[in-house]
């Protein structure tokens, strides 16, 4: 698979502190990457080497096959997009006449803004002043703008932080459609239901290294202790083995219908982390 982001050995270090100390790894084509970790662990610094808004210290970090300095070109960053909690938005201006402002930009139809509107749950407040808008609507029009001109890369900082579970299901629907279009996306989040739901691989960063690197599906297979909880008509709950042994047993349980509910032990992405870190996310 073609690589879109390779970094290796990176280093970023701001006086005394190391924000990251040696962290490595790729990201391929059409791959939505998640980046986890709990606050100060080095999410945004990656983000701002990676997008060319900040230097490292030492190691490499290339995007599109190049120097991610390289973004700073005008036609190299029109294939990326960034979603940062800084707007940049004109706050006297309606939410269609800055995306208007950004489709000059880039050369994009203004036909392209009805599309990200609809992607954010946005039709409505088209005509809002940004000034106006709630903190999870600011939020929406700039993960709108972030895509508005569908870049091959997506950089999401924390691109649900601010939003309801209403909304949250309508972006990740949003980008589920951006994936299958091709977008490579790179988000970083503390929200291990988010990386769940949306992520093919993700890291685990912690005090500025990478701790683990897998697709959710293989960490929880690795991490899992083979077992199921069955619940009994009594009220108790029995841990049950999932060999043989704890498959007579659950059979006998069944067989009297003993059985309330079955449940798997497989741990969350979040169980793993605190196994593997020591830490919580949030
Ligand atoms: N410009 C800066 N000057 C000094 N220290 C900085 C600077 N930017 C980040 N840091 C430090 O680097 C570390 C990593 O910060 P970073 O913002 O990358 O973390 P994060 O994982 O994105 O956190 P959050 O989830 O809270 O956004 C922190 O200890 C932070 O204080």
């Amino acid at each position: 698979m073609e690589n879109i982001i390779e970094v290796r050995s990176l280093a970023k270090i701001f006086g005394n502190q190391t924000a990251l100390a040696d962290v490595s790894f790729n990201v391929g084509k059409g791959e939505t990457f998640g980046f986890l970790g709990p606050s100060g662990s080095g999410k945004t610094t990656t983000i701002k080497i990676l997008t060319a808004q900040m230097s490292q210290t030492d190691g490499e970090a290339f995007v599109f096959g190049s120097p991610a300095a390289d973004l700073r070109k005008p036609d190299k960053r029109s294939k990326i997009g960034i979603l940062t909690d800084n707007s940049g938005l004109y706050e006297r201006l309606s939410v269609y006449d800055n995306l208007k402002l950004y489709c000059d930009l880039y050369d994009v139809s203004y036909t392209r803004i009805e599309e990200v509107l609809q992607m954010v749950n946005l039709e409505d407040t088209k005509k809002k002043k940004v000034a106006k808008l709630s903190k999870g609507m600011l939020q929406r029009v700039n993960l709108a703008r972030a895509f508005l001109h569908k870049p091959a890369l997506l950089f999401l900082d924390e691109p649900t932080s601010a939003l309801d579970p209403v909304n949250t299901k309508h972006i990740y629907k949003g980008l589920q459609t951006l994936k299958e279009e091709g977008t490579t996306i790179f988000l970083t989040t503390h929200d291990m239901n988010e990386a769940e739901e949306l992520c093919d691989r993700v890291a685990f960063l912690n005090k500025g290294t990478i701790q683990l690197l897998d697709s959710p599906k293989s960490l929880r297979r690795q991490f899992t202790d083979h077992t199921i909880t069955v619940e009994l008509v009594d009220g108790n709950k029995e841990i049950i083995d999932i060999g043989a042994n704890g498959a007579s047993k659950l059979y006998n349980y069944m067989s009297e219908n003993k059985v309330i509910s079955i449940n798997s032990n497989e741990p969350t992405l979040g169980d793993i982390f605190v196994e593997v870190t020591g830490r919580k996310l949030s």
